[in-house]
Parts: C-alpha cells; sequence; structure tokens
C-alpha cells in the first residue's frame, strides 16, 4: 500500500524507471567507469526526488533499487530501495533542486576530458558551433568543495543559477549538469564531454578561432527554440 495518492505513486514509478534507463546511457557514452557518477530525477510538483544508491554496479541498477528521497536529502522510509545509503551526492543534488525550482535532473560524471579541464581549473571557451547550440557560451568551472555537504551542491548554484550553460566544472573534481529533466541533464553531460574532448585536441594544434558574441548568441537561439522536430525539445529525438 503506497504512501502517496495514485498520481503520486505513478509519477514517482515512472522517474524511477527514467533514471534506473539513464544511468546506462553514461555507460553508453563511457562518461564513467565502475560505479562513477549518478544522475537524479525530481517528481514533477513534489518535494520529492529519485537518485541512484552509493556505489551499486551500473549493470544491477533498476527501478526498484532507485532511491526515494525528499528534497533534504533524506530517505524516504518504506519505499523501495529505502534499505540501501542514497549516492554520496545526494546533498549536492537536494541542494540543486530546493535552490533551482526549474531544474528537473541532476547529473554528475568524471567524464575524462572535461574532468582534465576541471583538473586545470580552466573552463571552456566556446569556439565551436555545437557548443553554442548546446551551452551558448563557455562552460564555466566551479569552486574546489569537498563532497559529503552542502558545498558542492552551493558551488553548482552559484555557477549555474542564471547562467546559460546546463554544465559546471567542479575544480578538481569532475562534471555537474542540469535539466529540465533527467534525460535533459544527462544529455547535458553527454554534450560536455564532446565539446572538452574536441576544444583540447584542437589547443593541441594552435590559437582557437573566436566566433562573434552575436553569432553565438544566434546559434543558441535557434538550437533551443527551433532544431528538431516541432514539439520535442533541442535533440530530444523521438517523442517516444
Ligand atoms: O565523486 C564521487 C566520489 O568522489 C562520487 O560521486 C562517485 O563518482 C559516485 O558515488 P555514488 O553515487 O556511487 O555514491
Amino acid at each position: 500500500m503506497s504512501q502517496f495518492s495514485a498520481s503520486v505513486q505513478e509519477a514517482i514509478d515512472k522517474i524511477r524507471e527514467d533514471v534506473a534507463r539513464l544511468h546506462g546511457e553514461l555507460t553508453r557514452y563511457e562518461l564513467v567507469v565502475w560505479t562513477g557518477g549518478n544522475v537524479s530525477g525530481r517528481i514533477p510538483g513534489e518535494d520529492l526526488f529519485v537518485i541512484k544508491p552509493s556505489g551499486v554496479a551500473y549493470d544491477d541498477l533498476a527501478a526498484d533499487n532507485m532511491i526515494l528521497c525528499t528534497l533534504d536529502g533524506e530517505v524516504v522510509p518504506g519505499t523501495p530501495g529505502s534499505d540501501r545509503s542514497p549516492s554520496s551526492d545526494t546533498a549536492a543534488h537536494a541542494y540543486v533542486y530546493r535552490n533551482m525550482d526549474n531544474v528537473g535532473g541532476v547529473v554528475h560524471t568524471h567524464s575524462t576530458y572535461a574532468t582534465a579541464w576541471a583538473a586545470r581549473g580552466q573552463e571552456i571557451p566556446c569556439h565551436i558551433t555545437g557548443m553554442a547550440d548546446e551551452f551558448g557560451g563557455p562552460i564555466p568551472v566551479g569552486p574546489f568543495a569537498i563532497i559529503g555537504d552542502d558545498s558542492i551542491g552551493r558551488g553548482i548554484v552559484a555557477t549555474l543559477d542564471g547562467h546559460r550553460s546546463r554544465a559546471v566544472l567542479m575544480q578538481n573534481h569532475g562534471v555537474f549538469t542540469i535539466g529540465k529533466d533527467a534525460k535533459d541533464a544527462v544529455k547535458a553531460a553527454v554534450m560536455c564531454e564532446d565539446v572538452a574532448r574536441t576544444t583540447h585536441i584542437a589547443l593541441q594544434g594552435g590559437p582557437l578561432i573566436d566566433i562573434p558574441q552575436d553569432k553565438i548568441d544566434a546559434l543558441f537561439d535557434r538550437y533551443q527554440n527551433v532544431y528538431g522536430q516541432p514539439g520535442t525539445a533541442a535533440g530530444e529525438g523521438d517523442s517516444k
């Protein structure tokens, strides 16, 4: 017997399925190794989100071992998965959800090229149109913060709130991304690693050519508002 109304329980069940499935995208795009990284998704209209259990192999992740948490990062007792510890980044995800109402999904990875930029404390400059499309400019660096309390979440929000980029490189640590939902945040993580790699390789050949700001603005506007199929978000693919 659920402690939630039928409609809320249905919403929770869908986010559980989505978040469990989306962890497979992190391995498919080689953004994580072993049990590193994590995905979470907010339950629309509720002060709740779902996140992966800490340290569990990706092959073993499933909807019923995802963990339902309050926006304070507390595990909701008596729900599927609640017998396990939530991701070690739960506090960071929870802080983002509490302070960025429009965020429906959060992702964390240590993807190689983007994390190398984070280790240098260098933002990824915007010299390719694909980056203008997806991020509307550079991907910023957030402060060095130790895992375990609100400091990572505080750094993510301080860096991304009001920023076009949906990705932040947390110094010396790795990538955190946000999105309107978990799939959008995963897409930001995939595209962040792609542009980190391309820009790194380009820099090996010499200085990069700037894109005028008005062209970056035009590219971002087109991709966010025109690209793809009518009625679907940028790069949403099939609406199924
Ligand atoms: O960054 C770290 C550890 O430094 C963590 O984010 C791991 O990458 C994933 O931890 P769990 O989600 O499995 O607890």
